[in-house]
């Protein structure tokens, strides 16, 4: 049985959601089954629309899936990837954890394995305290962390975050790529391994 992905992201204007297809099509070149999720939007209409660049990105989004609790308890796995904001991840993204209680509760969140990535406008911006946010979570459900450390030589060419691959806005360029592809292959081989 093939394991099974769900990619998780949340994106204001195109970046995580870059990320999150470039993880989705990785995973599923490494035989996982996938699903790529976005977190819903929980801004007022009038704050995207007052946007364009927001609104766009919305739209480009509307066919993707709202991720929803059945995804988090049908996954093996775990692929988040969301912006930072002020060091932490998008209250998009919280709002959607949110709602995980009852899963939790009946221990469907445990045991699964989980990888996370973000973005931030500086260089240091807090892309390491985001995705340490993330993991503190992840603790809380039980979950393994498969973070990607300096396992694979594409750490040392793409900024060297140990914690999970990290970029400023933008397209992904070749190696950030390489970067997320690494990091999501990563998943799925110790998804698979705490599944099997
Ligand atoms: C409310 C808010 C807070 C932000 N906080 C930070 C921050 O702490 N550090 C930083 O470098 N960038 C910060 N940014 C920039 C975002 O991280 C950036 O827009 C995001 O990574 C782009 O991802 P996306 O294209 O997927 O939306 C912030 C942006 C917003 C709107």
């Amino acid at each position: 049985m093939a394991t099974k992905i769900a990619v998780i992201f949340y994106s204001t204007y195109g970046t995580n959601h870059g990320v999150a297809l470039e993880a989705a099509r990785a995973a599923e070149e490494a035989g996982a089954e996938v699903r790529l999720r976005r977190c819903r939007e929980t801004a007022p209409e009038e704050v995207v629309n007052g946007q364009d660049a927001w609104r766009e990105q919305l739209e480009r989004m509307k066919d993707i899936p709202e991720a929803a609790l059945d995804d988090m308890e049908w996954a093996d796995g775990y692929f988040i990837a969301v912006p930072t904001r002020f060091g932490t991840p998008a209250s998009q993204f919280r709002a959607f954890v949110d709602t995980l209680g009852p899963l939790w509760q009946s221990g469907k969140l445990a045991n699964k394995a989980l990888t996370a990535t973000t973005s931030a406008q500086n260089p240091h911006g807090g892309q390491e305290t985001t995705i340490q946010t993330i993991y503190a979570t992840a603790m809380h459900w039980g979950s393994i962390i498969v973070a990607p450390g300096y396992a694979d030589p594409v750490k040392f060419e793409d900024g060297g975050n140990p914690y999970g691959f990290s970029c400023q806005p933008g397209p992904l360029d070749e190696t950030g790529k390489k970067s997320v592809a690494y990091q999501a292959r990563r998943l799925v081989e110790y998804a698979g391994r705490i599944a099997g």
